[in-house]
Order: structure tokens, then C-alpha cells, then sequence
């Protein structure tokens, strides 16, 4: 299975031979011309080793020079930086007894060669027009922009489909809140759904980065649809740690060591969140206030916050006076009246909700 810091690795790999990249472009050059290439990214002393004949460039690195240079019999090497092209119809020579799958010598080579050194290498199939990248033994298929967005798409739908059950539990959140009947399942199914997101999140990352400059109008909508779950995270952390729980101790991003099953299960979630393990799912719960406070959007952040911790709960909040809210440094009477009647909103807003 691939490591974490495997994955990492092919991530920047495959943003370096992105559409729209210079190697890319090269590459694909290389692909029309339906003719092949075994490019080793990087020159070190474990790759002069391996390398016999060819010629010695250090040249800068175009998309035509890597196109003309792969039409000689060998492979190409490029310096580190990928910044030029240090030799071309290169045989290499790897150690014979490493292990490969691959079978046609183009691609066994090329296997060999990323083993041994530790390095990424490229390879353009003359026969197959494909593009493959060569990393610790595995090989990665460098896929077309048509078939990433493809699965970007779907996935850009589901994540489509979480954002509206995140807004519904967060909504759901509110009334429970207004109407003190909140649970540790209805805070936990809030963070379960964040979580869920933020996985979702991760694995559209990977497409952004592999479509290059076809991932644009993605990155935006990505952006569009996790607008905002930052906040909620942290209000919700806010809003319901424990008392006698440190910060750090109380945070939905403890979530990332669960399974996907053990996400599914809300109990799990509770616990892994850092309620302790007294509370079940149905022990009552009341929030602090900070989220239906930061919903106050001409209230700044830190008078909010000071009026929230003088207060202590959602629900004393709700019941302040104008004078009480006076009595919080920096509230005057026009922000007093301000904050009452936006809670009074909030308020209505959930009642009106529950009769549509
Ligand atoms: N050891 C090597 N060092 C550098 N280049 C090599 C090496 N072995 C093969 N090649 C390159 O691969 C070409 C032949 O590839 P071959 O068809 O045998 O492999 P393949 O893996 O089936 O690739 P393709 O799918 O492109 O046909 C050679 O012409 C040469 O340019």
C-alpha cells in the first residue's frame, strides 16, 4: 500500500507534469509524434552510474528540445531543478536483479532505473501513446485532462450533495439550539459531516493539481463549495468543548485517524472528538454561543467573542436585556440593541424555518 509520504511525492510529480507545464507539453509533443521517451528526472551520481554512451548537453530544457532529443535511441536525463537537459540517447544500465513487472526494456528499464536511484522517471509508450511516471517501484499512468475532470466531476457532485447535508445538520443545529435541546449525536453529526467534506476536499486537491491549467474553473468551484467550513469547525469547537476539556484535547480534525466505517458511526465520532466517555449520544448539551453569535455579521469578531464568554451560554444570551449587554466592554446601547435584535432574528429565523 502507498505511504503517506509516497502519495505526497506523487502529487508534486504529477503537478510538475501537469497540462500545461513545460514537461508536459513536451511530452505530449512526444505523444503525437507517436514516438516514445524514458526521461529521468533528475541527475545525480546514482544515475551516472547507471548511464552509458550518449551525450553530454546541459542544455535549458524546452518542450522542443525534449521532443527532438527523445527522437535519438536512449533516454534523457534533466537536472534536478528540471530546469535543463543534461544528456540525451543515454543507455542505461540498472542492476538486472531488481524486481519489475514491466515487460517491454523501454519500461523495465525505466522501473529499474527510478528503484535504484531513488528518483522519478518518466516514460513515453511509442506504442501505447501513454504517459507513465515511475515512482518507488510503482507506476502511475499520467492520465488525459478529459478523464481526470471525468472523475473530478463526480466527485465535484458529491461533494455538491455533502455541502447541502452539512447546511441541513448546521441548520438542524441552530433550532435544537434555540429550543436548548441539543445532543452530543446532533454537535457529532455536524462534525461527521465536516469530516466528510474535508476528505472529499483532499481528493479534489489531487485532480486540481493534475489537471495543471485545465484545473482552474475546479479550484474555483472547490473553493466555492468548502467556503466557510473553517468557521464552522472552529465555532462548533467553541461552542461545545467540554469544560473541563483542554482545547487541544476537544477538536473535530482528530477525526482524520478514523476508518471510513468508524466515521459512519457516531459514536465513534463523539469519543474520537473528545467528548469522554460518560457522555452518550443523547446527553444533553448547550453551546456557549459563539456560532449563532458569528452569524452577527456587523458585530466584529472579537466584541462577539467578549459577549459570549461574559455571558457564558447560548441561552443566558438569549435572555440578556440591552443594559446586560452593556455591561461588556466595547458593546455601547446602539451595538446592545444591534446584537439583541439579531439574536432575536436568529431566533425568528428558526421558527419561521420550522412552519416552512
Ligand atoms: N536500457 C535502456 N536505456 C535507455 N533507453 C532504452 C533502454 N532500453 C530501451 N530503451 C528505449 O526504448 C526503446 C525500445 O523500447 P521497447 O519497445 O523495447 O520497449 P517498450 O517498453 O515496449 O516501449 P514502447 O511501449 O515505447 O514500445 C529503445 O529504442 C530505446 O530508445
Amino acid at each position: 500500500m502507498p505511504t503517506a509520504d509516497h502519495n505526497a511525492t506523487l502529487r508534486r510529480y504529477q503537478a510538475l507534469l501537469a497540462p500545461g507545464t513545460p514537461i508536459r507539453e513536451g511530452l505530449e509533443r512526444i505523444v503525437h509524434g507517436r514516438t516514445g521517451a524514458l526521461v529521468v528526472l533528475g541527475s545525480t551520481k546514482k544515475v551516472e552510474k547507471l548511464s552509458t554512451g550518449g551525450f553530454a548537453l546541459d542544455v535549458q530544457f524546452t518542450p522542443t528540445a525534449l521532443r527532438e532529443l527523445s527522437k535519438m535511441d536512449g533516454g534523457i536525463v534533466l537536472s534536478s531543478d528540471f530546469e535543463r537537459i543534461i544528456a540525451a540517447g543515454v543507455h542505461f544500465v540498472p542492476d538486472g536483479d531488481i524486481g519489475t513487472v514491466e515487460t517491454g526494456t523501454r519500461h523495465r528499464t525505466a522501473d529499474r532505473v527510478a528503484q535504484q536511484t531513488g528518483l522519478a522517471v518518466v516514460t513515453v509508450s511509442a506504442s501505447m501513446s501513454v504517459i507513465s511516471l515511475f515512482l518507488d517501484g510503482q507506476r502511475h499512468t499520467i492520465e488525459w485532462s478529459e478523464q481526470i475532470l471525468s472523475r473530478a466531476n463526480q466527485a465535484l457532485a458529491t461533494l455538491q450533495r455533502y455541502r447541502e447535508r452539512l447546511v441541513e445538520t448546521s441548520r438542524n443545529l441552530s433550532m435544537l439550539e434555540v429550543h436548548d435541546q441539543v445532543t452530543v449525536r446532533d454537535v457529532a453529526l455536524v462534525a461527521q459531516r465536516l469530516e466528510m467534506m474535508r476528505r472529499l476536499d483532499i481528493e479534489m486537491r489531487a485532480y486540481v493539481a493534475a489537471l495543471g491549467v485545465d484545473g482552474r474553473l475546479l479550484e474555483l468551484q472547490l473553493h466555492e463549495l468548502t467556503l466557510g467550513t473553517d468557521n464552522l469547525t472552529t465555532a462548533l469547537e467553541l461552542d461545545y468543548r467540554p469544560d473541563e476539556t483542554d482545547q487541544l484535547e476537544f477538536r473535530v480534525a482528530a477525526l482524520s485517524s478514523l476508518g471510513n466505517s468508524d466515521l459512519l458511526d457516531l459514536t465513534s465520532v463523539a469519543r474520537t472528538m473528545g467528548f469522554d466517555g460518560s457522555t452518550h449520544l443523547e446527553t444533553r448539551l448547550s453551546p456557549r454561543g459563539y456560532r449563532q453569535m458569528a452569524q452577527l455579521t456587523r458585530v466584529p469578531p472579537g466584541v462577539g467573542r467578549r459577549i459570549v464568554e461574559h455571558f457564558g451560554s447560548l441561552q443566558t444570551l438569549f435572555g440578556a436585556r440591552t443594559a446586560d449587554l452593556q455591561e461588556v466592554e466595547g458593546v455601547g446601547e446602539t451595538r446592545a440593541r444591534m446584537v439583541r435584535e439579531g439574536l432575536a432574528r436568529l431566533a425568528e429565523q428558526v421558527y419561521s424555518e420550522q412552519l416552512g
